[in-house]
């Protein structure tokens, strides 16, 4: 038990305050002088002992008798609650020495009711009714009610994510209605009672409610704890697991065709009769070794996959045309790599055309800190042609290489957990979902949790066409059957028990569509300095597009140049053009502002960053885009503020008050006038003053606003040189976030 004020615990008691304080002193309890003076727990105790008396007390007594007189048997009391008229639901505490009478009571009730108790709530009803035969008409009955527990406020509290209105509510006190309403009228917030908060608004009430709210995230595996249980992360259970790699480049380039031709070439090396189906995925293996390709191709569909927090890329190949050298999708294809901190090799494609130049593709490369091994970087190359199948079997080599470094180990008898890469409805089969195993064996008639859908691997096809009983880590594999669509990006987990996995599958549904309410928050010039202050951000992540190459270069060194030892400004990705969904993509996946120099966002580009919340900055003079970062990170970006018209005023009279000075009689021609509104005196269209107001009356009561077709007084701050006819303008400044555009 915390400190108890004297008010409460006065009123727990049943007595005035006053008795309470003086009761206080008496015991020694001097520096108590007002009601809203706190107790420690060990003086509440002693005071409840003061004040509580033993059944021996004649009061007690009494009290005891009137209860038991008045006590109303259940049927009656049922009877009853259906004819309470809603005047009569008020809660009373009676006092000590009031007594209580009832109209046309009955002999029983009159001998004892003479005296009501002093420390219980009364509720008064209104019982029986013209179908009383014996009391016909009406009666007023006391009923004793339970009295509202005030539960005392905690100054701090922990709160696991996800955490809603009802959360908030249970745990700091507060009826929900209070905290809807104050996010509707306050914070411009539309919530529900089982609405997610984001961690923002849930902070911003903590401040509120002087509470300190420390918000611990759950893990997103946490969800799975059971199926954890039953996974093995002992070493000696672990394997090398094949690679899963993913091709990106610039537009013709030949990523398709590289894909193809190792379908070509190494699948039916492999698997003889073998028909490649199109899965999302396949796995390649020579000399007993696989290697797993996705299918799709390009930077997009990989960063999309990222932005759904599905990593499930471990190699990157880029293909870089000889002929063409390095284009600006190389350079982007590089930087989204880079910034999913996936590894590259580097594939120079179409050596057998004649117009190859394969050094000058390295240099160009070099320029983008992928220098090769041979020059000693860090960087593996393999030359290719996707038309004679020349370095496929080296790029191979390669790719194994990296995974021999990267350790890419799984478990085989783990039960099996992955991605989705693609689901679709099927005739005859059903929900099919095209997954990738990531770790684990998935067997048939495994039971499977996949995001907000579950299910029976009823059927297991792999990239060959083949159905089969079982398949380990590393394998695209086609699923069916699932009780709905799972979306590209789910995580699919097997479980145990197909009534938990449909119970975890609804309560994902029931979150996911109230967690998209409460949109994910981004990195924003306006957020960045409270997320620096609370530690979440350690690094700005930057896309950076504009007009030409000189600004793209001065603006890197700038924004470089913010940099301090413990905020690190990093540029993801940088390119002359406008900024693109791919751009968005990226910020998105990756959390990072997009900033815009002389060039705008595509209008598909600017959907999708407000329906993902990225923030997209865009400036014409270098200085404002390096300046305002920098006021951000030092917590200075002052919001624009706009001047707002709130309604004008026209003075009728004017009274000369001594030693108060001019007051204005006034009636509201349009808007309002405001209590807190700013106001210009205007006569003949010029601003004789500019300043606030001192007093704004209706008759002679203080008011806070005043409506159009209303009359009222007001006095102008420190002004007194009023007219009739004058028009008093009344504005507000609004802060607004700021958001500058070219
Ligand atoms: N000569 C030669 N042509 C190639 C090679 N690889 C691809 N091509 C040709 O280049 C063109 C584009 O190849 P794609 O495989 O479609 O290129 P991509 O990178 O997948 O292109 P997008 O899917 O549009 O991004 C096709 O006409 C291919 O036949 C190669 O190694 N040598």
């Amino acid at each position: 038990m915390g400190k108890v004020r004297i008010s409460s615990l006065a009123k727990e008691l049943g007595i005035k305050s006053n008795n309470l304080i003086d009761k206080c002193h008496e015991k020694g309890l001097t520096h108590i002088k007002h009601h809203a003076n706190t107790l420690d727990p060990e003086q509440v105790e002693m005071l409840k002992k003061l004040f509580r008396r033993t059944p021996n007390d004649s009061a007690t007594k009494k009290e005891l008798k009137v209860k038991e007189a008045i006590k109303v048997d259940v049927k009656e009391q049922k009877r009853e609650d259906k004819t309470i008229s809603q005047e009569d639901k008020e809660i009373k505490a009676v006092q000590p020495d009031k007594i209580v009478r009832f109209h046309k009571s009955t002999p029983r009730q009159k001998q004892s009711t003479k005296v009501a108790p002093s420390k219980v709530f009364w509720k008064k009803k209104q019982v029986g009714g013209p179908s009383h035969q014996k009391n016909k008409g009406w009666r007023e009955r006391y009923v004793e009610v339970k009295k509202p527990v005030v539960k005392e406020r905690e100054s701090r509290v922990i709160m696991e994510t996800p955490i809603t209105v009802k959360d908030i509510s249970s745990k700091l006190g507060i009826r929900a209605n209070e905290i809807i309403t104050k996010l509707l009228l306050e914070h411009n917030v539309r919530a529900t009672i089982n609405q997610i908060l984001s961690e923002e608004i849930v902070q911003l009430l903590g401040l509120e409610y002087n509470v300190e709210i420390e918000i611990k995230k759950k893990e997103a595996s946490e969800e799975y704890d059971f199926v954890a249980d039953q996974v093995s992360a002992r070493e000696e259970d672990k394997v090398l697991r094949a690679p899963i790699v993913t091709f990106l480049g610039h537009v013709d380039h030949g990523k398709t065709s590289l894909l193809d031709c190792i379908r070509k070439t190494k699948v039916a090396e492999g698997e003889v009769g073998g028909i490649t189906q199109h899965i999302g995925a396949h796995k390649v293996e020579t000399n007993g070794k696989h290697v797993v390709f996705l299918d799709t191709p390009g930077h997009e569909a990989f960063t999309a996959m990222r932005a759904r927090g599905a990593n499930v890329t471990d190699v990157v190949v880029l293909v870089v045309a000889a002929d063409d050298g390095v284009m600006p999708q190389t350079e982007e294809a590089i930087n989204h790599a880079k910034a999913a901190n996936v590894p590259i090799i580097v594939a120079i494609n179409k050596i057998d055309k004649p117009s190859a130049n394969t050094l000058r593709v390295k240099q160009q490369l070099s320029n983008l800190d992928l220098i090769p091994e041979e020059w000693s970087g860090k960087t593996p190359f393999v030359e290719t042609s996707a038309i004679t199948g020349a370095g496929i079997d080296t790029l191979f080599e390669l790719l194994w290489l990296e995974s021999e470094i990267l350790e890419l180990k799984a478990i085989p008898k783990n039960p099996a957990r992955g991605v989705v890469l693609e689901a679709h409805l099927s005739e005859g089969r059903g929900v099919v979902a095209n997954v990738i195993i990531q770790d684990g064996t998935l067997h048939q008639g495994d039971i499977i949790l996949c995001g907000r859908t579950y299910g029976r691997a009823r059927l297991l096809i792999d990239d060959k066409g083949k159905e089969i009983k079982e398949t380990g880590p590393a394998s695209p594999v086609s699923i069916s059957d699932f009780s709905d669509i799972p979306e590209a990006g789910d995580k699919f987990y097997v479980v145990s028990d197909i009534q938990k996995a449909r119970e975890i599958a609804l309560e994902k549904r029931n979150k996911d569509r109230e967690t998209s309410l409460a949109k994910h928050q981004h990195i924003t010039l306006d957020n960045l300095y409270s997320m620096i202050a609370d530690g979440n951000v350690k690094e700005i992540k930057i896309i950076l597009k504009a007009d030409y190459k000189g600004s793209v270069e001065v603006l890197k060194k700038a924004l470089d140049a913010l940099s301090t030892s413990e905020i690190k400004v990093r540029i993801l990705h940088s390119a002359v053009g406008g900024i693109t969904e791919s751009d968005v993509l990226l910020a998105d996946a990756s959390d990072a502002l997009i900033i815009g120099f002389y060039v705008t966002a595509e209008e598909k580009a600017r959907l999708l960053a407000e329906e993902k919340g990225v923030e997209i900055r865009l400036y014409k003079i270098i200085y404002d885009a390096t300046n305002e970062i920098k006021a951000a990170m030092e917590g200075m970006l002052e919001p624009e503020k706009k001047e707002v018209v709130l309604g004008y005023v026209e003075i009728r009279q004017v009274y000369n008050i001594s030693k108060y000075g001019n007051i204005a009689g006034c009636y509201v021609k349009s808007g309002k006038i405001t209590r807190n509104s700013l106001v210009r005196l205007i006569r003949e269209n010029i601003i004789i003053y500019d300043g606030k107001l001192e007093s704004l009356k209706v008759m002679k009561d203080d008011v806070r606003e005043v409506k159009a077709g209303f009359e009222c007084g007001l006095k102008i701050a420190n002004f007194n040189d009023i007219k009739v006819g004058d028009i008093v303008e009344a504005y507000e400044i609004q802060k607004i976030a700021r958001t500058l555009s070219v």
